[in-house]
C-alpha cells in the first residue's frame, strides 16, 4: 500500500472545477514535488489530503486512511508546514517548538530539531525578532518536532537564501532516508530537480506529466543542442545523435572552441508543458 493514493480526485468552487479527475500514488520513503503555475491546484489537491478541505470526487487514501473521516491519532501522524508563518510571537523560538512538541504522542528532541532547522543560535531569541527566512525555519521545525510519518511542504524554502536552502534540503533528505515521506510544492525547479525523487507537472487542475526530474516529459531523449566555434563564428544545430555530430565535425584539424552540448533543462521542459495553460 502507497503513503498516498488518489484516485479521480476532483474538487470545484462555485461550479469552476480547481481539480479534475486527479491520480496519484506515492510510496513510503519518496520526496514527491507538485510543480505547476500560480492557481493550477497544487494547494487544493494538498488540503484534501490534509484533511483540511472537502473533495467532489474520488478516493483518497493517506497513511491508510480517508482524510475527510480520520480523526486526532491519523492527524498526529502527519507534519504540516504551511505558506503562512506561524503567530505566537511573544514566545521564544525553544519555547515555541517545546510548546508543538507537547501536541504528539512521540516528538522528536527540541534540541535535535533546532539544530537540524539551523536555529540553535537563535534558541532563545523571541520569534517576532526572527528574520522572514528564520521564521520558515521555524515553520519547518514545528512540521517535523511531532516525528511524523508524512510531510506536507508548502513552498518550503520561501525567502531562504542559498546556504539555508542547501541545509533544508540536507534535511529532507535525511528524513527520507529513514522513511519519512515527503510531499512538496514547490516554484524552484532546481529545488524539484535536486531534491525530488519524482515530480508531477499540475496544470488547470490536471497532471500533464510525471515522473523523474530527468526524465519528465521526454527530456531525457529529447533532442540536443551541439554548440561550436570555430573560424567562421559560433554555431548551433538541434540534434538527436550529438556524438555522431561531433565525431563528424572534430574529422577535420581545425581546434572546435567552445564546444557543448546541452539537453532541455527541466525548467524548458515545465514552460513547455504548462504552456498556455494558466
Ligand atoms: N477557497 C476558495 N474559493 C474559491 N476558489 C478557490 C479557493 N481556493 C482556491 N480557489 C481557486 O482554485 C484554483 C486553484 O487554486 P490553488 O490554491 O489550489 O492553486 P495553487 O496551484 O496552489 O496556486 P499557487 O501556486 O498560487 O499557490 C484557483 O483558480 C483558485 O482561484
Amino acid at each position: 500500500m502507497h503513503t498516498i493514493d488518489v484516485r479521480g480526485l476532483a474538487k470545484a468552487y462555485r461550479g469552476v472545477p480547481a481539480v479534475r479527475n486527479l491520480d496519484l500514488a506515492v510510496p513510503r520513503g519518496e520526496i514527491f514535488a507538485l510543480l505547476g503555475p500560480n492557481g493550477a491546484g497544487k494547494t487544493t489537491t494538498v488540503e484534501i489530503l490534509e484533511g483540511h478541505r472537502a473533495r467532489d470526487a474520488g478516493t483518497v487514501r493517506v497513511l491508510g486512511e480517508d482524510p475527510a473521516r480520520a480523526g486526532y491519532a491519523w492527524r498526529a501522524r502527519l507534519g504540516i508546514v504551511l505558506q503562512t508563518a506561524t503567530d505566537a510571537a511573544e514566545l521564544t523560538v525553544a519555547e515555541t517548538v517545546r510548546h508543538f512538541a507537547r501536541y504528539y504522542p512521540n516528538p522528536r528532541e527540541v534540541d535535535y530539531v533546532l539544530d537540524a532547522c539551523g536555529l540553535t543560535e537563535k534558541a532563545s531569541a523571541r520569534v517576532r525578532r526572527l528574520s522572514g527566512g528564520q521564521r520558515r525555519r521555524l515553520d519547518v521545525a514545528l512540521g517535523i518536532i511531532g516525528k511524523p510519518e508524512l510531510i506536507f511542504l508548502d513552498e518550503p524554502t520561501t525567502g531562504f537564501d542559498p546556504e539555508a536552502r542547501r541545509q533544508f534540503w540536507d534535511l529532507i533528505r535525511l528524513l527520507a532516508s529513514d522513511g519519512t515521506t515527503i510531499v512538496l510544492t514547490t516554484h524552484y525547479l532546481e529545488e524539484a530537480e535536486t531534491l525530488a525523487d519524482r515530480v508531477a507537472v499540475i496544470a488547470r487542475g490536471e497532471i500533464v506529466a510525471e515522473g523523474e526530474p530527468d526524465t519528465l516529459g521526454g527530456r531525457a531523449t529529447a533532442e540536443a543542442t551541439v554548440r561550436w566555434t570555430d573560424a567562421n563564428g559560433v554555431h548551433t544545430k538541434q540534434t538527436g545523435t550529438p556524438t555522431a555530430l561531433i565525431n563528424q565535425l572534430s574529422s577535420g584539424t581545425e581546434e572546435l572552441a567552445e564546444l557543448t552540448v546541452s539537453r532541455p533543462t527541466l525548467e524548458d521542459i515545465y514552460l513547455e508543458l504548462i504552456g498556455g495553460r494558466p
